[in-house]
């Protein structure tokens, strides 16, 4: 079955002659919840305007359920969902009306008060759009979105503005989605909520794709970390050999000893079973599997490094 969103060397350069997107390549299968990830201007935003269909590629290709989303617009834009990061609705309609002044240009579309249940608004049927709080309106937004059933949603920073627990319960409806075949390729600044939800991503950085896979395949390619105060009377010498127990970069601070390690249950097992035989207790021990959020920070400032 073909990818529902395929992209190859796509660019994007703006009037003034601006590249924000420099050749980005990646496919999307069905039903599948891909996050694109990026530093501050990397361009998410440009290259999801793109698949959109809302602006064409300056060069390279976007095709969404198989068809172009900018030529053939008609074709692709029934089947899906769009969230922009500012909806800008007519502030003086009630949260009701927006939605029902949706349903009308919408073929197929859901009943208002479902698409209100969906996103939890239901309650708030009755209030205007401009009493909204910056996270209700997000979650209106979704529930536009959602209104004709899509077959692929886009997802542009849909929590930003939310507390915990709006958060959470958004969280769970896209898995819902994703769970009912829904194709959903989300753009986040939230690390953990790239990794709550993605199967895979790409971190974007200054237009170009730094680096892309499935989350723990990216997160397992970064160092874990392991801490501990080296015992009385003991110095770095005498733990065992580094090198076997994966140790990729050491620090000390005083008797802290800090380590980097591509083999943490190793290293842990190796280290504790030291202690053990000497005989010392391994004070301050924290063991650190790597994160999503170590892997980004990593990545940027490899690229800032390497300009
Ligand atoms: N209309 C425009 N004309 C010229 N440059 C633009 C335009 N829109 C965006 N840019 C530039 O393109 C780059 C990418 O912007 P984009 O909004 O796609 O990034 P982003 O990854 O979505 O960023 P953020 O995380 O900050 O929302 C930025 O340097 C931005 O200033």
């Amino acid at each position: 079955m073909p990818d529902v969103i395929e992209v190859e060397e796509l660019r994007r350069t703006y009037a003034g002659g601006f590249e924000a997107v420099r050749g980005i390549s990646f496919s999307v299968a069905r039903g599948e919840l891909f996050a694109l990830l990026g530093t501050n201007g990397a361009g998410k935003t440009s290259t999801v305007e793109l698949l959109e269909g809302l602006a064409p590629p300056s060069a390279g290709s976007v095709r969404v359920l198989g068809h172009d989303p900018y030529t053939e617009r008609a074709a692709v834009r029934p089947r899906t969902g769009v969230m922009l990061q500012e909806g800008g609705f007519p502030s003086e309609l009630t949260v009701a009306e927006t939605v029902r002044m949706w349903a009308g240009c919408t073929s197929g579309a859901r009943p208002v008060g479902e698409a209100l249940e969906l996103v939890g608004l239901a309650r708030r049927a009755d209030v205007r759009v401009k009493q909204l709080s910056g996270g209700e309106k997000r979650r209106l937004d979704l529930a536009l979105a959602l209104l004709a059933r899509p077959e692929v949603l886009f997802l542009d920073e849909p929590t930003t503005g939310l507390d915990a627990e709006g958060r959470h319960t958004t969280w769970e409806l896209v898995r819902e989605l994703r769970d009912a075949g829904t194709t959903v390729l989300l753009t986040t600044h939230y690390l953990e909520e790239a990794e709550a939800l993605a199967e895979r991503l790409a971190i974007l950085h200054e237009g170009r794709i730094a680096v892309a896979g499935r989350v723990d395949e990216v997160v397992a390619a970064q160092p874990s970390h392991l801490s501990f105060d080296l015992p009385e009377g003991y110095h770095l010498g005498d733990l065992p050999p580094l090198g076997p127990l994966g140790v990729t970069s050491h620090e000390t601070e005083g008797r802290t000893v800090r380590l980097k390690t591509t083999a943490l249950q190793h290293a842990a097992t190796e280290l504790l079973l030291w202690a053990r035989n000497s005989r010392v207790e391994l004070r301050g021990l924290d063991i650190r599997a790597a994160s999503l959020e170590e892997a980004f920070l990593h990545i940027a400032r490899e690229q800032e490094s390497t300009r």
